[in-house]
């Protein structure tokens, strides 16, 4: 069975007795030492095991002196094995002997090559102490030791030269000869008792126990071996050392592929997580987080790891020692070593008792998380959270606990309306109206309703209507060729169209952008469509009526023309953009989602109230322009193209949806006008052609279209106003007519401030949208009419203008205002 590696590392760094006190041990005791070993049994871990990750002795991986292999036990064997090799006993070898039996070495003699080896090569000795004293033709000591070197298992053995006191005397060659044969060093001869147990404790301490450790070390390469998780140990440059079996498993690369390359050049596959690790490491402090590996002839894979700096000598890391959890890992490797049983069910049972704690499992949960093979960048967000957590004051990760619970909520860009939006802001008509365009869920019922099914007129009107062909009047055409300026005026293509702007002005436009070229259909086809379309726009309707379609067609072809969009625009992205803008508001019942859903109407119903309107209003374009041959504007195109146009519609019509609003500006503005970017680098580093990005584009456009009124000129901006207002007004009344909730109750025609509602509209959607949408595309007057309506709203709010009607008497004044604004108005820097 396999093991895991964190109970290994917990191995080499938990005992409670360390080299050092063990030496004062030994000093203390130098003469009852002969008589009395101290026992090893006398070492016991200080502590049990930690339980949670805050039970760990808070540096428990940290102390230098902890980190090092020296903390090893050698093997617990009792007694020493000494084999001493003499030709002839004498009173040194006697004197060895007695000093052995003293010190309670297991002694056992030799005096000759073959039965050295032999009974060598039967005991392993841990000591073997050969007499150099003899010629060289009678004991060839260089060549017995060797032999004995080249005999397996003889790395733990210490073996030492007995040599005569002029060895020492005299400055010749022997003891560097013997040294160089194998021996770990001389002692002189002597027949001091003393002399001899005090060289035999120093030769215990000084190298039979650090070989017998290495021993142990060599039962912890086993164990690593075996180990199933991936076990890898670098050097302070992370070149790698050690692979354990499991990583020429699970990464496709044999031992020989991997030593000696750095982690980067070979297994790591983001330099992010490489950076973070290492600069953990180089502090000499642990790291865990998730780590993205190559593997060989395969995709790349994310794994839970955790790197321990190894500090074996000075004070800087020499070593990490990189352990990879394969837990999570959502495959087994064909490769995998069968006989040991499959990942799972190995983990269920070694469990790592220190991820019981709360903290430790959260952090477990998202490593598992990004194990998975998929990662998201608000994963890799979370993560480099997680890991500045590790190196902040505790303050701090409590706010990044909380930033973190927040980005791990799904609905991110959704925003939800802080509870006390109606006491911040000032201005309770203007709570009124975001509260209501920006929260998904209808109100409670606040009154008794009458519940009953809606008979709204949202049904279908009759889309089988025979199209002649129109001739266009001289007045609307002339009108018309205007239809691509900002300052178009759309309200008297109303009046001139007899409440048919859309279609005029529509034909104008398909036609400016080539659509019947682009959809392979005909003129007429358009036409009969654009005619449909606008036939189930709500021309009692205030605001939501097809001169709202027409005006944001109007706006979206203005956008259209500019540069930046036609770089990046092709030609299905402009004529589904048009189409989408057309239909967007199709079959508006002039009342709001809430309002829809709070009167359980149908499409409440069909859509369970979410999106309910946008849903219809994609869902409706495409019942009636596939229900009929002759406006189906599709059904020249190929089945793949036909979907992305399909999708471009509906994607752009759901994209109206104000609870997304925040989503969609936070992305378009993430992306696009990124705030650590200097503007000069953000437009070469920004890859503006990528579809998702042309989809951020094309629902941008379409939203800043859909609320463009208040950056109209003046005399446009204050009718739509007027009409929203109106439409508001009139859902108010219904709602409070039928004992419905009221959605918005501050849109009251008595009590309303409309100039306040624009200001609030202005303050809360608008701004922020233009400002960003007009750094995009370059429309200063965008801003610049925004700018100016605002003023003139504060104006009128002041001079007390506020109800429909007073506005109307303004608008009396304003048709006799110029359209245009003065030249300067449109400069950026104004
Ligand atoms: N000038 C305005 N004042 C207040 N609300 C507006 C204004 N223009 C547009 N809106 C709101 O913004 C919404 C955008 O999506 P809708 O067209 O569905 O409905 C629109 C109105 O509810």
């Amino acid at each position: 069975m396999g093991c895991s590696p964190s109970v290994l590392l917990d191995h080499i760094q938990g005992e409670s007795v360390t080299a050092n006190q063990e030496k004062q041990i030994t000093k203390k005791s130098a003469i009852p030492y002969l008589k009395k070993e101290p026992t090893r049994s006398v070492v016991h871990r200080k502590s049990s095991l930690p339980l949670t990750p805050e039970d760990e002795p808070f540096d428990a991986y940290r102390t230098p002196s902890e980190s090092k292999f020296g903390l090893l036990l050698p093997p617990n064997r009792s007694p020493l094995k000494l084999l001493m090799v003499f030709l002839q006993p004498d009173a040194v070898s006697d004197t060895l002997s007695r000093a052995a039996d003293k010190l309670g070495f297991d002694v056992t003699t030799s005096n000759s090559y073959e039965g050295t080896l032999e009974e060598f090569v039967s005991k392993l000795h841990d000591l073997i102490v050969i007499d150099a004293r003899c010629p060289q033709r009678i004991l060839d000591c260089d060549t017995l030791c060797r032999s004995i070197r080249n005999t397996r298992g003889s790395q733990h053995t210490a073996a030492v030269a007995l040599v005569k006191k002029s060895a020492f005397d005299k400055d010749d060659v022997t003891v560097t000869t013997l040294l160089d044969s194998g021996f770990n060093r001389c002692i002189v001869e002597t027949t001091n008792i003393i002399h001899y147990v005090n060289e035999l404790v120093q030769l215990k301490q000084s190298d039979i126990r650090p070989l017998a450790q290495y021993a142990t070390n060599q039962s912890l390469y086993v164990a690593l071996e075996k180990c199933n998780d991936i076990v890898l140990v670098t050097d302070d440059s992370f070149r790698l050392q050690y692979a354990n079996r499991a990583s020429e498993r699970f990464l496709g690369y044999r031992y020989e592929e991997t030593l000696g390359k750095t982690l980067q050049e070979q297994l790591i596959y983001d330099p992010i997580q490489l950076n973070s690790m290492s600069s953990s490491l180089m502090r000499a402090r642990e790291w865990q987080g998730p780590i993205t590996l190559r593997r060989k002839g395969q995709d790349a894979i994310t794994f839970t790891c955790k790197a321990t700096p190894i500090i074996s000598a000075g004070r800087s890391p020499t070593h990490f020692a990189i352990v990879i959890d394969i837990h999570g890992l959502s495959e087994t490797p064909s490769t995998f070593d069968k006989p040991r049983g499959s990942v799972q069910s190995l983990r269920r049972t070694s469990l790592d008792v220190r991820s019981v704690g709360s903290d430790y499992l959260r952090r477990t949960s998202l490593a598992k998380l990004s194990a998975l093979p998929l990662e998201a960048p608000i994963t890799k967000v979370i993560t480099l959270l997680t890991q500045a957590q590790e190196q902040t004051t505790p303050s701090v990760v409590g706010i990044l606990d909380k930033v973190i619970d927040l980005l791990q909520n799904s609905e991110l860009y959704s925003p939800h309306l802080k509870d006390d939006l109606r006491l911040r802001c000032d201005e309770p008509v203007t709570s009124d109206l975001i509260t209501a365009l920006l929260m998904q869920q209808p109100q409670l019922h606040t009154s008794a309703s009458s519940r009953r099914s809606s008979n709204d007129s949202t049904t279908l009107r009759s889309a089988h209507r025979t199209v002649s062909k129109i001739r266009v009047p001289t007045q609307i055409k002339e009108l018309l060729e205007t239809s691509l300026t900002w300052e178009f005026d759309i309200f008297r293509l109303e009046d001139l169209t007899n409440k048919k702007p859309l279609t005029h002005l529509g034909m104008n436009l398909f036609l400016h952008f080539d659509v019947p070229q682009t959809l392979n259909c005909k003129e007429k086809t358009l036409f009969n469509w654009l005619t449909v379309i606008e036939m189930n726009y709500h021309m009692d309707n205030s605001y939501h009526n097809s001169t709202h379609a027409a005006d944001v067609m109007q706006a979206t072809a203005g956008f259209l023309e500019k540069d930046r969009l036609k770089a990046i625009m092709d030609p299905l992205d402009e004529a589904t953009s048009l189409l989408a803008a057309c239909a967007h508001d199709i079959d508006h019942p002039g009342k709001s989602s809430a309002f829809l859903s709070n009167c359980d109407n149908p499409l409440a119903i069909l859509y369970n109230d979410s999106t309910v309107l946008e849903n219809h209003h994609a869902a409706l374009t495409f019942k009636l322009t596939l229900g009929d041959d002759r406006i189906n504007i599709f059904k020249n195109l190929d089945r793949e193209t036909y979907k992305i146009a399909r999708h471009n519609v509906i994607d752009m019509i759901l994209a109206t949806e104000m609870t997304k609003h925040f989503e969609h500006l936070a992305k378009f503005v993430n992306v696009f006008c990124p705030k650590s970017t200097r503007s000069d680098e953000c437009e070469n580093s920004i890859p503006i052609t990528l579809p998702e990005n042309i989809t951020l584009v094309k629902r941008m456009m379409i939203k800043c279209a859909d609320v463009s009124n208040p950056t109209r000129p003046l005399r446009l901006c204050v009718e739509w106003a007027r009409r929203i207002a109106e439409e508001y007004f009139a859902q108010t009344d219904e709602e409070k007519l039928r004992g419905l909730p009221v959605v918005m109750p501050m849109f009251d025609r008595i009590t309303c401030s409309i100039p306040k509602s624009q200001i609030g509209f202005v303050d809360y959607i608008v701004h922020d949208m233009f400002e960003a949408w007009d750094a995009f595309i370059d429309m200063p007057e965008l801003v610049s009419y925004m700018r100016q309506n605002y003023i003139r709203w504060k104006e009128f709010d002041e001079q007390g203008h506020t109800t429909a009607a007073d506005i109307r008497k303004l608008q009396n004044n304003l048709i006799m205002a110029p359209m245009f604004p003065s030249k300067s108005t449109t400069k950026r820097n104004e």
